[in-house]
């Protein structure tokens, strides 16, 4: 038998069942999944500060296996329950936290798990963190070298500081003179960017000029944490990537007016020598040819006066009319609670207690239109509180 890591499953199988196969110990949590899988969620005794570490035990061989865990883990809590949402993925609710913060899904069989397990050769679970409601989409800039993507995002994120912010990317190259590691762009060596992208932190990375560069799974989140709207500054190829992924997006391509002017821009900025210049300019024929790939991107924007383009670039994505920021509804998800399943609902009641402080202690976690998944978020859940029924159904949803 595998040598059981931090606690065995017969210990487990002693302690509280909550009638899907969820049986909790402390800050773990345990699940069948499957005919011969059981899933531990949660910290590691040995550990002073717990973390949700993932542990798998194979019924049919009797051993544990350590798997790959991908994508941004939740922050540990005190507490936290689970249950299976489809044969693809394990819903964790983590207690005593906000909605914003509390669900999380382990994904063990999805598209994306499936193919880091060929790609990797090991056991993989992945996770990604349930956001309530449509978030804005993120938006993808891409043109080439010298066109005045940078310059366009700067506007926007000086114009709108609280609605936008910025993805910071990794590079191999140099900084440049004007350049702060971790502002621009987080400056790192190439075997440890590699190392970093063998170990699924990134959801795109591309050769561009003869440097690396890429965007990590934590650069997106990080924007979306602090509630704004990513804007990534990537290449056709990172593009292309992200078009694959998970992640839905707004793809905007910036055209130069001509290629003598990109020319012009590019030597007028003065930060490559010419060689590098050169490059850039091979790189821009390139570029600018599979900018116009069918279905790739979805607004070309041409940069030519820089005010015009960008009353164009605000215009679409609906910023002329000044930013409507709707009102979130947070409700607070207490340590103590159990979940039980409706169909495509979770219906969560916190006691009696929370009633005695709020109005009421039920809540329904709707997830029919979830779309997106790992290595980014998990979008379009609905979180509202109803009104206890007597007989065990859904009660009336409590205007927010
Ligand atoms: N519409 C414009 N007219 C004239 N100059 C411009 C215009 N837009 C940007 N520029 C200038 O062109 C140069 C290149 O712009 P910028 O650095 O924003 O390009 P970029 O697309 O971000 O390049 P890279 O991909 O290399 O980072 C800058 O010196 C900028 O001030
Ligand atoms: N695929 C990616 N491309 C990126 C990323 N960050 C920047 N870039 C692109 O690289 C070139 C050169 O940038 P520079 O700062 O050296 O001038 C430019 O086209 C950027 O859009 C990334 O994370 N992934």
């Amino acid at each position: 038998m595998g040598e059981a890591p931090a606690f065995v499953v017969d210990d487990l199988k002693g302690n509280f069942t909550n009638g899907f196969h969820l049986k909790s110990k402390g800050y773990e949590t345990s699940i069948d999944f499957g005919c011969n899988k059981t899933y531990v969620i949660g910290a590691t005794e040995n550990e002073s500060k717990p973390t949700f570490g993932v542990r798998i035990f194979n019924k049919s061989t009797d051993e544990w296996v350590i798997p790959n865990v991908l994508g941004t883990k939740p922050e540990p809590s005190i507490g936290h329950s689970a249950i299976i949402l489809d044969e693809e993925r394990i819903l964790v609710i983590k207690g005593n936290t906000s909605s914003d913060d509390s669900f999380w899904f382990l994904e063990v069989n999805t598209a994306f798990v499936r193919e880091q397990k060929t790609r990797l050769g090991t056991e993989v679970v992945a996770w990604s963190k349930g956001v309530i409601g449509e978030a804005e989409k993120p938006i993808v800039i891409s043109g080439p070298s010298g066109v005045g993507k940078g310059t366009l995002i700067s506007k926007l994120m000086e114009e709108f500081p609280s609605t936008f912010g910025f993805s910071v990317s990794h590079t191999t190259r140099a900084p440049r003179n004007n350049e702060q590691n971790g502002v621009h762009y987080h400056y790192t060596e190439r075997s440890v960017m590699e190392k970093d992208i063998e170990d699924g932190k990134f959801l795109e990375f591309a050769a561009v000029h003869g440097n690396l560069y890429g965007t990590s799974v934590e650069a997106v989140d990080v924007v979306a944490d602090k509630g704004k709207r990513c804007v990534l500054d990537i290449d056709v190829q990172g593009a292309r990537s992200v078009r694959a992924s998970s992640l839905e997006a707004i793809f905007i391509f910036i055209c130069p007016p001509s290629f003598e002017e990109l020319e012009k821009r590019l030597r007028a900025r003065g930060t490559e020598t010419e060689e590098q210049i050169q490059k850039r300019l091979r790189n821009a024929k390139a570029e600018l040819e599979q900018g116009k790939s069918p279905g790739l991107f979805d607004h070309i924007l041409v940069n030519d006066n820089l005010e015009t383009c960008y009353e164009k670039l605000k215009k679409l994505l609906g910023l002329t009319d000044g930013v409507k920021n709707t009102p979130k509804t947070v409700f607070h998800v207490p340590l103590e609670h159990t979940v039980s399943r409706i169909d495509q609902k979770i219906l969560i009641n916190c006691g009696v207690e929370e009633q005695e402080k709020s109005a009421t202690n039920m809540f329904v976690l709707d997830f029919t239109s979830i779309k997106g998944g790992a290595p980014a978020r998990t979008r379009g859940l609905r979180f509202y509180a109803v009104e206890p029924s007597i007989n065990g159904t859904i009660g009336t949803q409590i205007p927010s």
